[in-house]
């Protein structure tokens, strides 16, 4: 599968241009970067210098005569750009036949009128958005072999997916009861760009967005339940962990609960049922998910955590998945072994 990345100078980009480096049936083809990008000109490695000798490709400006010379030669692209220009441009793609696998939040909402509310701009491409299909690796497998537009999970809905899914999909959740979703990420979920917000200097443990963060809807979609979801900022750089409260109906046991996460992950090798509470030191850097839950029958609760890289699991690493399962292989391959540096 030949293949572009665009927004390779990000650090989503960086993390998954290393993957695809290291994949044997994944040619990367051209990097690109915004059209006045000022990292224009240099090469992947020159950006960053820990890839030297693994990714020297040049990284490219993005513009219209670039689209038109060189998709043809394309078999997918992936988006590691801001949210609005996937969705203005993925659909171009789609329609040259090239495989769109999306890692920003441009196609995750089904209701296009989230999109002025929670993204702040109105989706233009609603055939495309009604076409792409949600990516969770662990639990899409067939509409992301099927579609032609992936919308790769955000970071913090797959933790909280990964953690709600067992149970919500069994329909052993109490219906309209209050279901909370703490997530707490490190600076590298916000992206490269400098920010006040975001300095090292300035981080200090904080609740954010709360009540309005565009990951509330893209989880209670997924989960088919709505949720409160309380995002924490912390001053780690990588790594994000989130904790859910739920209520469970009466007569629901401890033993129905933990099949429903056997039966879900057992033989899904990147997510580990750790049996302790999970940590992000565990998982930092690499493609898992640990997940761990604990069941008070009597209270009728369940709490479940889920410790993921934000830039792997919670994007990169899932993309990765996402076109292996579209290649026809396990969602795994070349992640488990290869998590460190890849050669392009
Ligand atoms: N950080 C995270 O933990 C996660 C991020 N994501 C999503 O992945 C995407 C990338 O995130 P992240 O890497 O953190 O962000 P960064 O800010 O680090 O990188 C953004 C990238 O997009 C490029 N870009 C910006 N504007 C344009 C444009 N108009 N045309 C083409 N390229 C453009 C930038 O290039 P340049 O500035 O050089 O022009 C840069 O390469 C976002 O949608 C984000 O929401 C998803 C899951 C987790
Ligand atoms: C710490 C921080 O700022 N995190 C980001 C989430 C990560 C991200 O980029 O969002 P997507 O997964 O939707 O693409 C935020 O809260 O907006």
């Amino acid at each position: 599968m030949k293949v572009a990345v665009i927004g390779a100078s990000g650090y989503v980009g960086a993390e998954l241009i290393n993957l695809l480096s290291a994949h044997d049936k994944i040619s990367l083809e051209y990097l690109l970067v915004s059209e006045h990008s000022s990292s224009a000109d240099m090469t992947f490695s020159q950006l960053h210098p820990r890839y030297l000798g693994v990714c020297d490709l040049p990284l490219v400006c993005f513009s219209q005569p670039w689209f038109d010379e060189k998709v043809p030669e394309l078999d997918a692209v992936f988006f590691a750009t801001p949210h609005e220009f996937s969705a203005d441009w993925a659909q171009a793609f789609v329609e040259q036949g090239v495989k769109v696998f999306d890692l920003s939040g441009g196609f995750r909402l089904k209701n296009s009128e989230d999109y002025p509310t929670f993204y702040g701009f109105e989706h233009k491409n609603l055939l495309a958005l009604a076409q792409a299909k949600y990516g969770l690796a662990e639990w899409q497998q067939e509409d992301i072999a099927n579609t032609r537009l992936v919308a790769v999970p955000g970071c913090y809905p797959t933790a909280s997916l990964l953690s709600l899914k067992p149970i919500t999909a069994n329909n052993y959740h109490l219906e309209n009861s209050l279901i909370v979703v703490n997530g707490i990420s490190g600076v590298s979920g916000a992206g490269r760009k400098a920010s006040l917000a975001t300095s090292f200097y300035e981080v200090s443990l904080t609740p954010y967005n709360i009540l309005q963060h565009r990951h509330q809807p893209e989880i209670s979609q997924e989960a088919n339940a709505a949720v409160i979801f309380n995002p924490h900022l912390a001053p780690y750089k990588r790594g994000l962990l989130a904790t859910v409260t739920l209520q469970i109906k009466a007569g629901i046991t401890t033993k129905q609960i933990n099949d429903a996460f056997l039966s879900a992950y057992q033989d899904k090798p990147l997510v580990r049922l750790t049996g302790a509470w999970p940590k992000i030191d565990n998982v930092a850097n690499t493609p898992f998910a640990d997940v761990h839950w604990q069941v008070d029958e009597e209270k009728q609760v369940v709490v479940v955590s889920c410790a993921i890289d934000n830039l792997l699991k919670g994007a990169a690493s899932q993309a990765v998945q996402c076109a292996n399962i579209s290649l026809g292989l396990p969602s795994e391959y070349s992640l488990l072994h290869n998590v460190t540096l890849g050669k392009c």
